[in-house]
């Protein structure tokens, strides 16, 4: 994943290394099992479907830095580059400080993120991060109103009543220009329970941008229960459509489905023009709301000049599980005059399969010689998909 220009300016300290006394398991809190995968890989499923970070630093228990990494790779795939994995302290604000420690040169802003908030989607990530990047000097923190009543108590007495309409809840990651927070980490004589409060502390603003109900932090068996119920109870069923057209070029090899057909005519395209592939990653893109490949990936990014087009099916999936969604299914439909699928189908359909990671169909028909497929010009695959979450 090569940094875009903002992704070259941020790191994410990902703490982690917490033992999860509230929580009651016997191992540390972010590697307790959720919906299939620990506390730390759905925090940085997230984190990697958000803004393209050019450092990722995990703070993890001492005695499971390899399993943090291995979880980390498994996430970040070929951005594992960005990966690094670091010890925590005894206390957060201790794991913070070994977060900093461990920041590349270059980073200009850093977002730090409780990997308890494991269901923080993206957009809120995006969202503090871009806040970050337009260069102000203060600390920027998601915040949700205060809905309940809020009392002063001594003991089980109630002493007073506090006005909540100037309060907030406030959530993670919490993003700062990183010289003015690595100054105002050296100069903390205190722990404060956030890393906002050590900010202001050394004289730091610090502002709110909207916080997201998904991003509550996994504390108590409650919150496992409630996190877990939303990845499963909350299934919900999403579906997708996408095209993709490519005239034919004779001049290329032809790729479909990331299958090599000999003797046939390539298709012409900025990538490997793998008409199959793009209409699969456009299918999934609609279905998780996440746009398409073209806004994704953009169609004349050097970057991904002839590329195998099965990157941008790998980044597509990661993006979709990034934001929480699982493949249920994909259909696939080609639209041709060349070349013949039905001798390869099933091997188009185990190997879209593997890529996907979930049963894929494929199908083909002519035009009835209709059109610009039925004049051989070109050919067009049109793809469906399934999302639950
Ligand atoms: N020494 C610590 C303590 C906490 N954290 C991290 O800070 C975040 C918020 O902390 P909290 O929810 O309190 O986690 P724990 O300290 O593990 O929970 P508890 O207080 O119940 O032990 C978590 O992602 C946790 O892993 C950390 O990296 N290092
Ligand atoms: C950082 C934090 O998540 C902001 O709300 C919160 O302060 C962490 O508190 P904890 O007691 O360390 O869980």
């Amino acid at each position: 994943m090569t940094p875009t220009p903002d992704a070259v300016r941020l790191a994410v300290v990902v703490v982690a290394a917490g033992g999860g006394t509230r929580l009651g398991r016997e191992e540390p809190k972010a590697f307790v099992q959720l919906h299939g995968a620990t506390i730390l890989e759905h925090a940085l499923r997230g984190v990697f479907a958000s803004v393209e970070p050019a450092q990722v630093i995990v703070v993890a228990p001492a005695a499971l830095l390899a399993r943090a990494r291995a979880i980390g790779e498994h996430v970040a795939g070929a951005a594992s580059e960005h990966l690094t994995v670091v010890a925590g302290g005894e206390t957060r604000q201790q794991s913070v400080v070994a977060g900093l420690a461990a920041l590349a040169e270059g980073v200009q802003a850093v977002l730090v993120h409780d990997a308890a908030r494991a269901l923080a989607p993206s957009a809120l990530i995006d969202r503090v991060a871009h806040a970050v990047l337009q260069g102000g000097e203060a600390g920027v923190i998601p915040a949700l109103p205060v809905i309940d009543t809020v009392k002063r108590v001594e003991g089980e007495r109630v002493v007073g009543a506090v006005d909540r309409s100037d309060l907030v809840h406030v959530q993670t990651p919490q993003g700062f220009p990183r010289a003015a927070l690595e100054a105002a980490y050296a100069a903390a004589t205190e722990d404060f329970t956030d890393d906002a409060a050590l900010f202001a502390a050394a004289g730091g603003a610090v502002v709110t941008v909207p916080g997201e109900p998904r991003a509550f932090k996994i504390t108590t068996p409650w919150d496992l229960n409630r996190a877990e119920q939303l990845l499963d109870g909350g299934s919900r069923i999403r579906t997708g459509v996408g095209v993709d057209v490519h005239r034919y070029d004779e001049a290329v090899p032809l790729w479909l489905g990331g299958v090599y057909f000999p003797d046939e005519p390539g298709l012409d395209g900025h990538s490997d023009g793998d008409a199959v592939i793009h209409a699969i990653c456009d299918a999934l893109l609609s279905a998780a709301g996440l746009g398409d490949l073209g806004s994704r990936f953009g169609s004349a990014d050097p970057r991904f000049a002839d590329a195998a087009s099965g990157i941008f099916l790998r980044e597509t999936l990661a993006l979709v599980a990034g934001a929480g969604f699982t493949v249920g299914n994909v259909a696939v439909q080609v639209v041709a005059n060349r070349p013949r699928l039905a001798a390869r189908r099933m091997e188009l359909e185990a190997h879209l399969g593997e890529l996907v990671g979930a049963p894929v169909s494929v199908a083909a028909t002519t035009s009835d010689g209709l059109g610009f497929t039925g004049r051989g010009e070109g050919l067009l695959a049109v793809a469906t998909a399934l999302l639950t979450r």
